[in-house]
């Protein structure tokens, strides 16, 4: 689904990421994770096309995007939730939800049922300024944001930082609901070993912007944790 290939990013004169390499298949949910700085937002940013590779190349399907801009990555099916959520403050819920669509693949005009029913309490929330939501419902609102676009690649960018447990307990839900309703591939920035843990099924550790470690969940041990996780 995703295949990354020596990908050198970076901001100006310095360079972040440096070649790396990671792939993301359908039905699968893989973790990046890493110390804080070590680029696992830059490497969000460049699979979304919203920093442009120096080096390297970014597939899609098969397809190399690493040329194309972000509207038409989203445009082919990867849907983007950011760190800090990025919610039109000015903007309603439905308005910000209307976005999400804006990118979507096919002509739907509303917001598909089964993209608002993951978080249905947003439903009575479509009058309010996104502004005026709480973090965790600005959170959950970025989520459906994404998922109105049906998003065959979702990229989640910490999403649970900062986010009350019981919300934090509906992000893991919908994001198991997902893996057990569709072949949607997640790439997922995450903090927090326990909650990657019982989401995911792969990952890979950054360490100064290039892959230090990977492997399965399951097979992540005391010793990695130590050597590039612990702060
Ligand atoms: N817009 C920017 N301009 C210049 N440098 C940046 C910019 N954004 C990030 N950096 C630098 O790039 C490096 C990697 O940052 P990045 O946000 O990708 O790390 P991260 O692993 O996601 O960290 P965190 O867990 O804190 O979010 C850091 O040294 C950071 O200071």
């Amino acid at each position: 689904m995703l295949a990354v290939q020596q990908l050198e990013s970076g901001y100006g004169e310095s360079v972040i990421l440096r070649n790396v390499t990671l792939k993301v298949k359908p039905g699968q949910a893989v973790c990046l994770l890493g110390r804080n700085g070590v680029g696992k937002t830059t490497l969000m940013k460049s699979v979304m096309g919203l920093l442009k590779a120096r080096g390297g190349t970014v597939s899609y399907k098969g397809a190399d995007l690493t040329k194309k801009a972000p509207g038409e990555r989203a445009k082919n099916g990867i849907g983007y939730v950011p760190q800090g959520r990025e919610i039109f403050a000015q903007l309603s819920v439905y308005e910000n939800l209307l976005l999400g669509l804006e990118a979507a693949k096919g002509k739907a005009r509303a917001v598909p049922e089964e993209a608002i029913a993951k978080f249905p309490a947003l439903r009575s929330m479509y009058g309010r300024r996104g502004g005026d939501l709480s973090g965790g419902q600005q959170q959950q609102l970025a989520f459906v944001r994404a998922l109105a676009a049906k998003p065959d690649l979702l990229l989640l960018d910490e999403p649970c930082e900062g986010i009350q447990p019981s919300i934090v307990d509906d992000i893991r839900g919908v994001i198991r609901s997902i893996k057990s309703e569709s072949e949607t591939a997640i790439l997922l920035v995450e903090q927090s070993l326990d909650f990657a843990k019982s989401v995911g099924d792969y990952f890979y550790v950054l360490e100064k912007g290039a892959v230090a470690w990977e492997g399965d969940l399951e097979s992540l041990d005391d010793e990695v944790i130590r050597k590039y996780l612990t702060v």
